[in-house]
């Protein structure tokens, strides 16, 4: 399987460094020279206003200091709290974005809900235009395409607390040839939310996560690290992000039940890594007990925080088209944090008046992880978690979803739909897709499978404007590929294999080979 091979032992015999000796970020970092001579141009303040500023003739300022030199004294109107999610609207309890909370009174989820008047003061030809101005820049910190929305993210944290590696602003792909040759379809696209700095979309969450924690040992609140349960990409995104500001980070991780490459990614960036003989819903059983025993703040999704960086794709994907709205999007869920994500970040372009539908939206399963699946075919009766069997699309080997509640919420409000695919299903899926051009993660597979039945249903028509959510990069799950394009899993055809051919060093040999392939079908066809 995907499984990484790193046993426990070999895990354990590398020296992880002291968390002490991190270093911290060089304060030049991005130096960049300005030559402009006093050029007029319009800048804006951090409310987001344009003014008209004269440029200096040459400055040799980093970016944050660019950022420092050219901050607002005027009153920030936008602002953001936790509530309980989905509370009556009676209900009163909130609380400041600086306090360590995860769970509301009652033991339910929390929000990040803002302050939607002051963000209604302005139109929504006013907030298009904002965040289509800040797309391609490099200034601090909007070159980021999460802090590009920042008034909508974390309106109220101060842009040198940032922590970023200008995440977001990521391909929206059109499949042309896997729409048009496997689905009949002209107006497919890929959000390829795996082109990222650490290879998956969890970067989008990590750098506002990582950035409140920036601030709040800042403030001197008690945080003396940061820490997750992972199937991979969370560890790989919050190791990242913090060895970037100096702040420890320890991750859980299921052994051997993550990809090498997932692996590697927390070790070298430094986290403290603990390799746990179960899977990773007993990983984040154990992180939850931790995190309310120490003074180790919570970076999985529960923690509502994520969720304003994860929401951004999908106020990308409407930048991406000229703010039009696609028919169907396609997000394939385990914790089930990202499509509560996509669902919130559609419905406040809508609310704020930037667009005036959302699409619906498809969750996507591995049938081996199902309980989401399970829960929308029972008519969403009693949900019932599940023990999550081995999948190649590991990163979603989970049975108890923390997000259920998030998940349902979002599905209900957009007509939405979920469904599964099998082993056999998502890697032929993924490989279809590789053999267009692509080269996808297993869980884009789950996607695409997704695609697949609800057009041979009819659901999905061929004209409408369909997106699937790509959400690592292939190059994590490179092992799941040998073993498909080597035939080597047990039960499976891979019927989309495409071995190499073993020849001798020989001019004849090479010539023959070359020539059966030269004359065969497939590439007459
Ligand atoms: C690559 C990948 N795809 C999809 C998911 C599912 O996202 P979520 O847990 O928010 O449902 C995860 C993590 O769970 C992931 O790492
Ligand atoms: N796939 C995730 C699982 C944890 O999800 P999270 O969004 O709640 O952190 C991972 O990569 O660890």
């Amino acid at each position: 399987m995907t499984s990484c091979s790193f046993s426990s032992s070999s895990l354990f015999s590398f020296n992880l460094p002291n968390q002490n000796s991190l270093h911290r970020r060089p304060p030049t970092l991005h130096r960049h020279v300005t030559l402009s001579s006093t050029v007029k141009t319009t800048d804006e303040n951090s409310n987001g206003a344009s003014s008209p500023t004269v440029k200096p003739t040459r400055t040799e300022d980093n970016i944050r200091d660019e950022a420092r030199r050219h901050r607002s004294t005027s009153l920030n109107p936008f602002s953001a709290r936790y509530v309980p999610f989905n509370a009556p609207t009676a209900s009163t309890e909130s609380y400041s974005l600086d306090e360590i909370v995860y769970r509301s009174k009652s033991g339910g989820l929390l929000d990040v809900q803002h302050d939607i008047d002051a963000l209604r003061s302005r139109d929504g030809a006013y907030w298009r235009n904002l965040f289509d101005s800040r797309v391609g820049r490099t200034k601090w910190p909007y070159g980021s395409g999460v802090w590009s929305k920042k008034e909508w993210v974390l309106p109220e944290i101060d842009d040198d607390d940032i922590v970023s590696a200008f995440e977001g602003n990521s391909n929206l792909f059109w499949a042309e040839r896997f729409g048009k040759t496997f689905l009949g379809m002209n107006d497919l696209w890929v959000k390829h939310c795996g082109i990222s700095h650490t290879g998956s979309f969890k970067d989008l969450g990590m750098t506002v996560l990582v950035s409140q924690v920036n601030r709040l040992r800042k403030m001197n609140k008690p945080v003396v690290g940061v820490g997750c349960a992972s199937t991979g990409d969370t560890s790989a995104a919050l190791s990242a992000y913090c060895a970037s500001a100096g702040i420890p980070s320890i991750v859980i991780l299921p052994a051997n039940k993550i990809s090498m490459a997932q692996l590697v990614q927390p070790i070298a960036n430094g986290a403290f890594v603990l390799s746990i003989d179960t899977d990773f819903d007993g990983c984040m059983k154990l992180i939850r007990e931790i995190t309310s025993e120490l003074p180790i703040y919570l970076a999985n999704s529960l923690n509502s925080l994520r969720l304003e960086g994860q929401k951004t794709a999908a106020i990308e994907i409407l930048q991406q088209f000229n703010w039009q709205v696609p028919d169907w999007v396609i997000v394939p869920g385990g914790n089930l944090g990202n499509i509560y994500a996509f669902y919130k970040g559609f419905k406040m372009c809508q609310e704020l008046g930037l667009v005036d539908r959302i699409p619906r939206l498809v969750c996507a399963q591995a049938a081996n992880a199902n309980p989401l699946y399970l829960h929308y075919k029972s008519g969403w009766k009693e949900f019932k978690p599940v023990k999550a069997n081995a999948t190649f699309a590991s990163a979603i080997q989970i049975g108890d979803p923390v997000s259920i509640d998030r998940a349902v919420y979002a599905l209900r409000n957009c007509d939405g739909i979920v469904e599964e695919a099998t082993e056999e299903e998502l890697m032929d899926a993924m490989a279809r897709a590789d053999s267009t051009g692509m080269f996808v993660c297993p869980h884009t597979g789950v996607a695409l499978t997704a695609l697949f039945k609800l057009r041979n249903r009819g659901v999905i028509a061929p004209t409408d404007r369909t997106v699937v959510v790509s959400t690592a990069h292939g190059l994590k799950f490179t092992q799941a590929k040998i073993d498909y394009h080597s035939k080597a899993i047990p039960d499976m055809a891979c019927r989309f294999s495409n071995p190499p051919v073993e020849v001798k060093a020989d001019f004849g040999a090479v010539m023959d080979v070359l020539k059966g392939y030269l004359g065969s079908k497939e590439l007459r066809s």
